[in-house]
């Protein structure tokens, strides 16, 4: 739906105006956005500029003797990226469908007392994935203030010290000859609601952990997954000692911080929101902090980009359709046929198996494949002992 709508303050906010906010813009061609919307934006660095520019001179002194020039130049020709448009542009020839923010502003300002609300589809997100990634960008930008990437500098000096996420995944696979178990600690999500009402994230890490699981991964998103830092601190902490992938969606590095403050051994990246030069980026700075990567594909297209990446030791592939959430085990089959299947195996990579298996045919079915990991929650969560629904959902008991 497209249309404009000016409204009174909030409480009696009635349409006043309504009108194609689309035939609007087509007379306006030379502005191409709505002159009533802030053009700042078009002017604006993008926020990988920025990250970049400031890692580079807060780490300048922490990793190596490179200039804080040398070493932004280092990640990618920067004057390509100064505006945001050229990083759109950029994602859309990755095809990359996942806008980063809102690309005409959000859909309400405030004039003074006065509610002005326009929707148009430049500021309706097109599907979940998109909205999440929207509403995390807002939410990103007030914890950035609240605790400056230099503050959180300094909590990384008392993190917990790193484990190895890749190496435990590996050993597991090598003395089970079952995909690796790394099994999710998460008590809701946008396609199933609820999935736990009882839910001490704690108590069922301890439980996976127990029941053979390799490793965990914990839900750090609050608004679509109720997950929180908070959990994940709380399991590391409490020593558990499988390593923790830190299930959140990074579009900033200051997450990446922010995560191993945390506690987290593993951050996931997801190619269809990150363009390849964010993969790399947020890469080195994982690199930097000890931390692995889990770079999640969905289709061909992601892996090929993510292949043409180098040094990816892990990458997961979604069963679930982030767009539509159908889930589909075969799409881990096809991803992994041909060439595609034959250089993750020249080059040692590890591929997890995530979303929708159930059962030890689905666990059967996606290690034919290839995978030598699985990535596994509703299956387990839902049951009353999440920990000990692993030994149905591998057919036998996995724990050593
Ligand atoms: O609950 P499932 O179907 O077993 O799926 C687990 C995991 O794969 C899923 O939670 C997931 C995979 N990629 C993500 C990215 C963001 C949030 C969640 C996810």
């Amino acid at each position: 739906m497209e249309g404009i709508v000016f409204g009174t303050p909030p409480r009696f906010r009635v349409p006043i105006v309504s009108f194609s906010a689309a035939g609007f813009k087509r007379s306006l061609p030379s502005l191409g956005r709505a002159p009533w919307i802030a053009t700042d934006r078009q002017r604006k660095p993008s926020p990988l500029y920025c990250a970049m520019a400031e890692e580079a001179s807060e780490t300048k002194e922490a990793c190596c003797s490179t200039t804080a020039e040398e070493k932004l130049a280092n990640y990618v020709d920067v004057s390509e990226l100064q505006n945001e448009n050229a990083v759109e542009d950029v994602a859309e020839k990755q095809g990359i469908k996942i806008r980063r923010r809102p690309a005409t502003g959000p859909p309400s300002h405030h004039v003074g007392p006065f509610e002005f609300r326009l929707e148009n589809e430049g500021n309706t997100p097109r599907n979940i994935l998109e909205k999440i990634i929207w509403d995390k960008d807002v939410a990103i930008s007030q914890l950035k203030e609240r605790r400056p990437l230099t503050m959180l500098k300094k909590a990384l000096e008392n993190a917990p010290p790193v484990r190895d996420f890749v190496g435990t995944l590996r050993s597991s696979y090598k003395s089970t000859c079952l995909p690796a178990l790394i099994a999710e600690v998460k008590k809701a999500s946008p396609s199933r609601g609820v999935l736990r009402e009882n839910f001490d994230p704690v108590e069922i890490a301890s439980s996976y952990e127990k029941n053979g699981a390799a490793c965990i991964s914990v839900l750090t998103d609050e608004k679509y997954f109720q997950g929180s830092f908070e959990n994940l601190e709380a399991i590391r902490r409490a020593g558990v000692q499988c390593p923790l992938l830190c299930k959140e969606f990074i579009i900033d590095a200051w997450q990446i911080y922010y995560a191993r403050s945390k506690g987290a051994d593993a951050v996931l990246l997801i190619a269809a929101v990150l363009p390849d030069l964010d993969i790399k980026y947020f890469t080195k700075i994982c690199n930097l902090l000890g931390l692995a990567t889990l770079v999640e594909v969905h289709n061909e297209r992601e892996m090929d980009r993510v292949l043409g990446i180098e040094g990816i030791q892990l990458i997961g592939i979604n069963n679930r359709n982030l767009e539509t959430f159908k889930v589909d085990i075969s799409n881990t089959k096809k991803l992994l046929e041909g060439e595609r299947g034959e250089l993750i195996r020249q080059r040692d990579i590890i591929v997890v198996g995530e979303s929708g298996l159930f059962t030890p045919e689905d666990i059967s079915y996606v290690q034919d494949a290839g995978v030598r990991a699985v990535l596994v929650g509703e299956s387990l969560i839902k049951q009353d002992d999440p920990g000990k629904a692993i030994s149905g959902l591998f057919g036998k008991s996995i724990s050593a």
